[in-house]
Order: C-alpha cells, then structure tokens, then sequence
C-alpha cells in the first residue's frame, strides 16, 4: 500500500526514509545515535518572574555586566542561564563530532513559574512527549554560595490552602462571640505553631536540610469592609510544602481538624495541591546517578544531594516515571532568583558550559537499561 500524503506515510517507511538519511558513508561513517535506547531530556523554562525595577542596580532586561564579570538580568540564575549552557555545550559536543549511543532533547517550556499548568503539566499527557522517550532529565537547582554544587533528587509539594472562616457579624463596637476574625485566628495560631515545631526541627538536626522539613506561610489576609462592621467572613492563605516523606492524607486530616477546632464554619480549599511526591534514587543502582555522580567526582565538584524547597517542572517528570535531577551548575554564587540584583558570574556560567559538556557524553552513553535491552 503506497500513499501520497506524506502525512499518511507507513511508519515503517518514514523510518526506512530516516534511516536513509544518516550518512554512513565509509571511511567516516555517521552510526548516529541509538534510538532504541531511551533519550536525555534537558529541560529549561524561559519565564520569569516580576520585577521590582527599582530596587535594582542595573536594567533587569538589559543584562548588564560590570568591570567585575557579573551579569545583572531576571533569569541570569532562573534560569535561563542554563537554557543557553545547554545549547552551548551540545554545540561544542557538536561541532567536535561527538555521537552517543543516547539521543540528547531540549525542551524550552512555558509556565514554570506559574506552576506549570500550561506547560509541562500539559505537555507530559502529550504524544510529543511520548515520542521523545525520555528516560532521564535534568532540570533546574540552585546556586550554592559554597564551592560546592547543590543537585536536587526531589521536591516538596506545593499546597497553596485558603482557609475561609464565617462568624457573627455586627457593630465593631460590641463583644460579639464566634467572629469570622476569632475563629480564623485559632487557625492561624494552629498554623503558625506547626510552622515553629518544623522550623525548631530543623535547626535542632544538623542533618536535616531544609527541603527535608515541611514549611508554611501565612501569605494573604483578606476580609473586612469598614472599621466599625465585624465582618461575616475572613481568610488566610497559607503557602505550604510538605516535605516528600510526609503521609499526605494525614496531612489533610490535620489541616482538616485544625479548621474544626477553631469552630463551626470553617472550612478550606486547596489552590494548588501536589500529590505525586517522587524520589529519584542517589545511590549507583540508579545508573543515572552513577553517570551524574562520575563526572563529578572526575571534575572534583563536590555535590550535596538535596531535596529542591521550590517547586519546579521536574515533578511532573518524575510524576511520568522519568527520573530527574536539578542541577544549576552555579558554585560560589549567592541564591538570587526571584530576588532584586539576580546576576551570575560570567566565569561561572563558562564553567557551567564545561560541566554539562562532561555530564551529557556520559549520560548519552549510559549502557541500555535492564528494561531497554
Ligand atoms: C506551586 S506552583 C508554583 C511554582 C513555583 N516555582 C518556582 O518558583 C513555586 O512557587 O515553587
Ligand atoms: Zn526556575
Ligand atoms: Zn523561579
């Protein structure tokens, strides 16, 4: 059967016309790439997040560089350095004429830091996604102001919770019982002491890092009309993220008793709310780390495994079963994404380029997989 739709081709011709395609030609042969084996994903979104312009010493959209090296920009850290060391290094693997058994991606994504939803959330369900047959991906991590290297294996969940509170209203000049305001306050306190027993667990376990320990915050308080009217209704939004250990259904159920302690009429909802908490393993029966954790030790980069604070798109990597790391190959810088003057050295973002031109040969050669072969 012929077509002359070329959308209509039989696969096994297209792949057939693929295969024709590569240069084989003695005596410099082009073998390409393996595709049975699973492929390399290096994903990097390209938004970013507001600026406060005023605060800052240079345009964050000029990308300045002073005497000294440092590029001022929005995204110099998060992260579109890393898009750029990524392009950077393949091109260098390139232009050497370098092929691994491993097929390397990129994807540039929409959305992150927003939460994803348009982007990778989506595209993850998608047969694009399917046909790139990602078997392992590195993503975003975060400077580290020591000589060491930070890399990521998971991140807590993000549970963005709007506790909403009805009471008596009345004159604001009055004792009036049960108010949206008292009972909303009992919650708050519940939430806020919750928060100081995981902040006192974590400074009193030098172990512990802080990806480790669930944090919260109260980020909103809304409600009220006028100074002399108890309002009806009040609430408190809180910015949760629960560290990947904790069991999420008994988290729930103590989100739910605190609103029940506090009084009738409480209630909550979730604005975003992470439920597929997954690990990717740090040790060399993961043979993605063993490749990650070689070149490291062949370059003398000290790693620190760590569990990300934020959230990023590598949760719906892991979501989909593809293991991911978060790496942002930034030593000796101070954290500053989302933060005023967020810049980078431009002689370590070289250095990054020389790191991920090391990672991806040795990642794009990992021997098959017991599942690939
Ligand atoms: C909960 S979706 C928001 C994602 C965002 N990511 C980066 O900052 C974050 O606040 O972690
Ligand atoms: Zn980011
Ligand atoms: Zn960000």
């Amino acid at each position: 059967m012929t077509s002359k739709n070329p959308e209509e081709e039989h696969p096994s011709v297209t792949l057939f016309r693929q295969y024709l395609r590569i240069r084989t030609v003695q005596p410099k042969p082009d073998y390409g790439t393996n595709p049975t084996l699973s492929s390399i994903l290096l994903n990097s979104h390209t938004d970013v997040v507001p600026v406060f312009k005023e605060y800052w010493s240079h345009d964050p959209f000029e990308a300045f560089k002073d005497s000294e090296g440092y590029i001022y920009a929005r995204g110099a850290q998060d992260m579109k350095c890393i898009s750029i060391q990524y392009l950077e290094a393949v091109r260098r693997l390139k232009v050497e004429g370098h092929q691994f058994p491993r097929t390397i991606h990129m994807t540039f994504v929409p959305d992150e830091e927003v939460g994803g939803h348009q982007g990778m959330e989506l595209f993850v369900q998608r047969p694009e996604f399917q046909a790139l047959r990602a078997g392992f991906a590195l993503d975003e991590g975060l400077a580290n102001p020591t000589d060491a290297f930070t890399v990521f294996y998971s991140e807590r969940s993000p549970w963005w919770v709007r506790v909403t509170s009805t009471g008596r209203p009345g004159h604001g000049s009055r004792f009036i019982e049960d108010t949206a305001a008292e009972k909303l306050h009992k919650v708050v306190s519940s939430i806020l002491a919750f928060r100081e027993k995981e902040w006192q667990r974590l400074q009193s376990n030098p172990h512990l890092k802080e990806g480790a320990v669930t944090s919260v915050n109260l980020t909103k308080l809304e409600g009220g009309v006028a100074y002399n009217v108890v309002p009806a209704t009040m609430s408190a939004s809180f910015d949760f993220r629960v560290a990947p250990d904790v069991g999420l259904k008994a988290f729930e159920e103590q989100l739910q008793s605190w609103c029940q302690a506090a009084g009738e009429g409480v209630t909550f909802e979730f604005v975003q709310k992470w439920t597929q908490p997954q690990v990717t393993p740090t040790d060399d029966s993961n043979p993605w780390w063993a490749a990650f954790s070689r070149v490291c030790k062949d370059m003398n980069l000290t790693v620190e495994p760590e569990i990300h604070t934020v959230a990023t798109d590598s949760r719906y990597l892991r979501a989909v079963g593809v293991p991911a790391l978060g790496f942002s190959p930034m030593n000796r810088t101070p954290v500053l994404l989302h933060d005023h003057d967020e810049r980078l050295h431009e002689a370590v973002f070289l250095r990054g380029v020389d790191i991920y031109t090391r990672l991806l040969p040795a990642l794009a050669s990992v021997p098959a997989l017991p599942s690939e072969s």
